[in-house]
């Protein structure tokens, strides 16, 4: 017989309840209590290190720095688990184990200091059972414990009880602790959940670590949340594999990033690297979102084809005729045929464009060669040999050019062949150095996608795959230092993988390329290496560019240059909002890595999902993307685990109501996750003049305030900042999208405390808020084909209040009565 109490009291002066909290704490004193020992144990440890330093010894100071530093991690997790050490506690039958074992669980693992287990570690096999066991299945639990604390002192506890014919005078304790937990206040920063992990989640916590895991799941259903407790579980268990490759975090925008960055480090697990598809790039940092009709042009896979042609243009600038002068003959090159260099050195160095300048010399030099022996140049400069002023002289002077034969200081053509002697005497002249430097620039990616800015060169680069309207359209959004967009960045790094790096830096001192005839202000013009002083200032705007290039690059021990990282692991969060070229930017940071993707394709504003689908599995394959429109030959499909989540654990059940109206709208065949949380709290629907909306809106977080303790998101529609096409008339929507810019947003959030965002449909995507108003969910539906999934992603982001103010009286209706 097990005994049910809820704050009964027992007659010593406290309640059940109590009693069990005060023996509970008890055990928690006696955890902290050795947490304290480890801690003085790992800085002393610390000390330790930095005196075996002092020892002198040449191997001292590698061992100093691998003890240091291992303490100092041990230091880091003892310093996380200080809050909420201990959350779990597992009652166990007799039989298999030991009868009446008691297993606690927490945040890391604590052993007394006779090596027997206070506390075990989350992740760790033996704490399984706390999150697998349901009464279907107790997996030999007869009662599981979930201990709520602030700091260090117990403040509530909750029992499940699992096997009741085992439960022989156990007390059971609890009113609902966990559903209570859900509808705290939510204070603007995601928290971790470790305490109250769910079966369906723990399963893809501990899903296998190669392959692919794809989560699917309705809003709220803790995706995000079981995403970053695999990275931590990742690390845990798998730490040399994970630990030293890395694990990348990407999620959709910035806002949300910084929504959920503390999950992480309060797991004890901050080594992860954790980013936005808008900062993925180095120095290309998104600040936009394109319009929906803009991302799909920018973000379908024909852009890479755009692109790859877009490379292989000449730079801006670059010059269309090319004259050196050998032993007094003038030597040119015209449009055509550097042209035709250009393109032959295109084809063979894609991947290394930017370490190309070698070859492009070499090539340009057997041009040069074949124009002056087709011109009869070999007999000519011997005739004019030893003459003071030739013909070819003359020809030259006539074209103000000077000869380096005539330049004091010039080198004697020296020895070799007729050939060798060319080449090297050509190499030496500046005319051919500022040429190489002019035709063949180091590019910077995103220099190279704002020059498609410009609708000639974008019109050379559209082949078939753009139509003039599209040409318009891109060209007007890269021209004139436009911000970036998240969909630009993916289309940066295209050009990137496209450019390569330059070479290799050498910090060479000045003084061993003194001599070097191709080394020019500093660089070697046809390698690009940096061979000056460390003083040396550049002055070149292309010099100052491979600076920052490799400024921006990770120097590994060896000198070597990693420009784009590959991850061990890669997480991808809303998945369904990738476009296919966004899929590629992931792809080539993953090659051999396994993946978590998680997804709800109802919330996707996405429009051609077969397409993002096959680019997401070219990714995941680790297939390298080809930047031709070819098929592509299918890699080896990974092993893939999937899963799906189907409790909301967010919204109320009233709020989940609406957003199950709004999804049967959009997605007829797809299902609501079910809410177990009711609030009481009914969702208002406010019906007033599409001019009153924003004043209204304002009036509504005003009112919030004063009813909830934590965060209220106002939701507005997206604004395009893309201009409206003359000449066609606008659309209501687009009129009503107008009203919602920048401008309007500040005004509606000044003087508000920081606990009121204000925020567009397309930036809430993954958050969570207190209350939540919506403003014009028609003009959000209409502005785009799938303007109806983002209306769903934005009426599902609220726990307990949801204000609708909407200018079209049908919406009443749609929204609370379906
Ligand atoms: N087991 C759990 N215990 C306590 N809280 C939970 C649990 N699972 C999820 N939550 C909470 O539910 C909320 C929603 O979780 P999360 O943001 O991960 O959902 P999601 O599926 O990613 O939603 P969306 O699709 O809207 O991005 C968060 O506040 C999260 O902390």
């Amino acid at each position: 017989m097990s005994s049910q109490v809820n704050g009964r009291p027992t007659g010593d002066g406290g309640t059940v309840k109590d009693r069990e909290i005060a023996a509970e704490q008890r055990y928690v004193d006696i955890a902290y209590a050795r947490l304290e020992e480890m801690r003085a144990d790992a800085q002393a440890m610390i000390r330790e290190g930095y005196r075996q330093s002092l020892a002198g010894t040449k191997g001292s100071l590698v061992d100093r720095d691998a003890m240091v530093h291992q303490a100092a991690l041990r230091a880091q997790a003892l310093d996380v688990a200080d809050d909420g050490l201990v959350f779990g506690r597992l009652d166990l039958a007799p039989g298999e184990k030991p009868a009446g074992e008691v297993r606690y669980v927490g945040r890391i693992g604590v052993r007394t200091s006779e090596h027997d287990s206070l506390v075990i570690d989350w992740r760790a096999p033996a704490a399984e059972d706390f999150y697998r066991a349901t009464p279907e299945d107790p997996r030999g639990v007869v009662r599981r414990r979930v201990l709520h604390s602030r700091g260090h002192t117990v403040v509530d506890l909750e029992d499940d009880l699992l096997d009741p014919d085992a439960a022989d005078g156990m007390t059971i304790v609890g009113d609902g602790a966990f559903l209570a937990s859900l509808a705290r206040a939510r204070e603007g920063a995601m928290r971790d959940i470790v305490a109250t992990i769910q079966r369906e989640q723990d399963e893809v916590i501990r899903a296998p670590a190669d392959g692919t895991v794809l989560v699917r799941g309705a809003p709220g259903t803790g995706k995000t949340a079981v995403a970053l407790h695999r990275v931590a579980y990742l690390l845990f268990r798998h730490r040399r594999r994970f630990g030293s490759r890395g694990v990348l975090v990407v999620g959709p925008n910035r806002r949300f990033t910084a929504y959920i960055e503390r999950v992480l480090p309060s797991l004890g697990e901050g080594s992860a690297t954790l980013r936005s598809l808008g900062d993925l790039v180095d120095g290309a940092t998104a600040t936009v979102h394109d319009t929906p009709a803009l991302a799909a042009l920018k973000g379908a896979e024909t852009m890479a084809a755009v692109l790859r042609r877009a490379v292989a243009d000449h730079a801006p600038g670059a010059p269309d005729e090319l004259r050196v002068v050998f032993k007094g003959v003038v030597v040119s090159l015209d449009r055509r045929v550097l042209d035709r260099v250009r393109n032959d050195v295109h084809r063979r160095s894609r991947g290394s464009v930017n370490a190309a300048r070698r070859q492009v010399a070499e090539m340009l030099l057997d041009a040069l060669w074949q124009r002056f022996t087709d011109l009869g140049g070999p007999e000519a400069a011997r005739e004019a040999e030893g003459a003071e002023a030739g013909l070819w002289n003359a020809i030259l002077a006539a074209d103000g050019l000077a000869s380096l034969d005539d330049e004091p200081g010039g080198r004697p053509a020296g020895s070799g062949t007729p050939r060798e002697q060319f080449d090297a005497r050509v190499r030496e002249q500046r005319e051919f150095a500022d040429f190489l430097v002019a035709f063949w620039p180091i590019r910077r990616p995103a220099d190279v996608l704002r020059s498609l800015g410009d609708p000639a060169r974008l019109r050379r680069a559209a082949g078939r795959e753009l139509d003039r309207d599209d040409v318009a359209r891109l060209a007007s959004s890269w021209a004139g230092g436009a911000p970036f967009s998240y969909q630009d960045v993916a289309l940066i790094d295209e050009i990137d993988a496209l450019l390569g790096s330059p070479p290799r830096p050498s910090r060479r001192r000045a003084s061993a390329a003194a001599d070097d005839p191709f080394v020019v202000d500093g660089v070697n013009i046809l390698t690009g290496e940096e061979v000056a002083e460390d003083d040396w200032e550049p002055d070149m705007q292309e010099l100052t560019t491979s600076m920052e290039r490799l400024e921006r690059s990770r120097r590994v021990d060896d000198g070597v240059v990693e420009e784009r990282p590959e991850y061990a692991h890669i997480v991808v969060d809303e998945a369904q909002d990738l476009s296919p070229m966004q899929w590629r930017m992931l792809g080539r940071r993953g090659r051999q890595a396994s993946w978590t993707v998680v997804e709800d394709p109802a919330q996707s504003a996405w429009e051609d999902l077969p397409a993002a689908r096959a680019a997401m599995e070219a990714a995941l394959s680790g297939e390298r993307p080809s930047s031709r429109n070819r098929r592509r030959k299918p890699a080896p499909r990974r092993t893939r685990h999937e899963y799906e989540l189907t409790t909301n654990y967010r919204n109320s059940t009233e709020i989940a109501a609406v957003s199950a109206r709004v999804l049967a709208r959009a997605l007829p065949e797809a299902r609501p996750a079910r809410a177990v949380r009711s609030s009481g709290i009914a969702p208002v629907v406010r019906v007033l003049p599409e001019s009153g909306l924003a004043a209204a809106a304002r009036e509504a977080a005003e009112e919030l305030l004063a009813q909830v303790e934590g965060t209220i998101g106002v939701i507005v529609p997206f604004h395009p900042a893309e201009a409206h096409d003359e000449g066609t008339i606008p659309l209501p929507h687009e009129i009503a999208s107008a009203r919602w810019d920048a401008a309007a947003r500040e005004r509606l959030a000044a003087g508000l405390p920081d606990r009121v965002q204000v925020l567009d449909v397309l930036e809430a995507k993954g958050l969570e808020f207190d209350a939540a108003v919506i403003a014009a969910p028609e003009t959000v539906a209409a502005q785009s084909p799938n303007g109806l999934r983002v209306l769903y992603v934005a009426v599902s982001r609220a726990t307990q209040h949801l204000v609708v103010l909407t200018s079209e009286p049908e919406w009443e209706g749609i929204l609370l009565s379906g």
